[in-house]
C-alpha cells in the first residue's frame, strides 16, 4: 500500500522525517508517534503535497514524485487541523469536495448521503457547520475523506479533541471503514492504547525515525497468565491454588494465575468453589502492545506509549 525508502524531510535544521525505510500492508494501519514526531509531515508527502529532501516512496504502487495528481484520485485524506468553511452545511460541503474529485453532479450527491449517514450525521447534515461540535466536525471531516470511494484514506488524529464516547465511536468508524468497504487506511495518533483497539498493524516513529513496525497480533498475542478475580477473601484462594501446584501472584484484589494447560481453569474453577467464594472473572491476559513500546523506549529513548 505505502513503501518509503531512505525518506527524509528537513526543514532547515529540523528533520521531521528521518531516513524513514517501511512498507505498509493493506489493512488498518495506525502511525503513532508523540506530538512533533513527524506524522503529519510524512502523510503530506505520501499525498505528494509536500516534497522529500531525500529518498523514495510510493503509494498504491504509484512513485509520489511523479504521480501525485493520480495518487490523490485515489486516496482520501483528513487533515489533523480545522478546515470547515463555517456558513456552509455538511451537505453543501462533501457534494463540493466529491465534484472536486472529479465524481458527477448525482453521483456525488449520492455518495454524500451515504457517506454522511455512515459517518452518523443526519438531519445535522443541513445545519451550517459553525453549529457543530467537534465530534459533528470530525465526522465530516472523516465524510469528505471518503465522499470519492478512495482505495486509501489518511486520517490525521482523528480523534482530537473528542470525549472518551466521542473516540469509542470513531474508532468504531475507522475500523467499520477497513472492515466493511475495504478501504484500507493509516490513521495517526500519539496514542497507542487507542490505535491496538482498532489497527491490523502499528508503526512507531520518534523525531522523525522508525522505531517499529509490528502486527498488532503479533503483538497481543496471548500471554501464558490468567487473571482471577473472587468476590472475597483471595488470600485464602491464592494459598489454595498454591497447595494444588499453581504458581500465583497476588496483585491487589487479583490474582495472576500461570497457565498450566487446560485443567489450570478448572483448578481455580474447583478452589473458588471448595472455599465458597464467588469468581468474578477468569481470562487468559493478553499483552498489550503499550507494554512492549514502553520497554523499547526504556532501551532506546523513545515516545512513552499511552
Ligand atoms: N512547514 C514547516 N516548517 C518548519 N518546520 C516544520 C514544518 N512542518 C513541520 N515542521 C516541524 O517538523 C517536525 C514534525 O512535525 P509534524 O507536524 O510532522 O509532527 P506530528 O508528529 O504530526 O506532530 P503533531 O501531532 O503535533 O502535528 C516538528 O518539529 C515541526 O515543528
Amino acid at each position: 500500500m505505502i513503501a518509503t525508502s531512505g525518506l527524509t524531510r528537513r526543514f532547515g535544521a529540523v528533520t521531521a522525517v528521518d531516513d524513514l525505510t517501511v512498507d505498509v500492508a493493506p489493512g488498518v494501519v495506525g502511525l503513532v508517534g508523540a506530538n512533533g514526531a513527524g506524522k503529519s509531515t510524512l502523510l503530506k508527502i505520501l499525498l505528494g503535497l509536500l516534497p522529500a529532501t531525500s529518498g523514495r516512496v510510493s503509494v498504491l504502487g504509484l512513485d509520489v514524485a511523479t504521480a501525485g495528481a493520480t495518487i490523490r484520485e485515489r486516496v482520501g485524506y483528513m487533515p489533523e487541523h480545522d478546515c470547515l468553511p463555517p456558513d456552509v452545511s455538511a451537505t453543501e460541503f462533501v457534494v463540493q469536495m466529491a465534484r472536486l474529485s472529479g465524481l458527477p453532479k448525482t453521483a456525488a450527491r449520492e455518495r454524500t448521503a451515504d457517506t454522511l449517514r455512515h459517518v452518523g450525521l443526519y438531519e445535522e447534515r443541513y445545519r451550517p457547520m459553525g453549529g457543530y461540535s467537534t465530534g459533528m466536525r470530525q465526522r465530516v471531516k472523516l465524510a469528505q475523506a471518503l465522499a470519492h470511494d478512495p482505495a486509501l484514506v489518511l486520517l490525521d488524529e482523528p480523534t482530537n479533541g473528542l470525549d472518551p464516547a466521542g473516540r469509542d465511536d470513531m474508532l468504531g468508524l475507522i475500523r467499520r471503514i477497513g472492515t466493511d468497504f475495504g478501504i484500507s487506511v493509516l490513521v495517526t495518533s500519539h496514542l497507542l492504547g487507542e490505535l491496538e483497539r482498532v489497527c491490523d498493524s502499528v508503526i512507531v516513529i520518534d523525531g522523525g525515525r522508525l522505531l517499529r513496525s509490528s502486527s498488532t497480533a503479533d503483538v497481543t498475542a496471548a500471554s501464558s497468565v490468567v487473571v482471577v478475580e473472587v468476590d472475597a477473601r483471595e488470600n485464602e484462594v491464592a494459598a489454595r491454588l498454591r497447595q494444588a501446584g499453581l504458581d500465583v501472584h497476588l496483585v491487589g484484589r487479583l490474582l495472576e494465575v500461570g497457565l498450566r494447560g487446560d485443567a489450570t481453569y478448572d483448578l481455580v474453577r474447583d478452589g473458588a468453589d471448595d472455599l465458597g467464594v464467588g469468581l468474578v472473572r477468569m481470562e487468559r491476559r493478553r499483552h498489550r502492545m503499550a507494554e512492549l513500546f514502553t520497554r523499547t523506549a526504556d532501551e532506546g529513548g523513545g515516545p512513552g506509549a499511552a
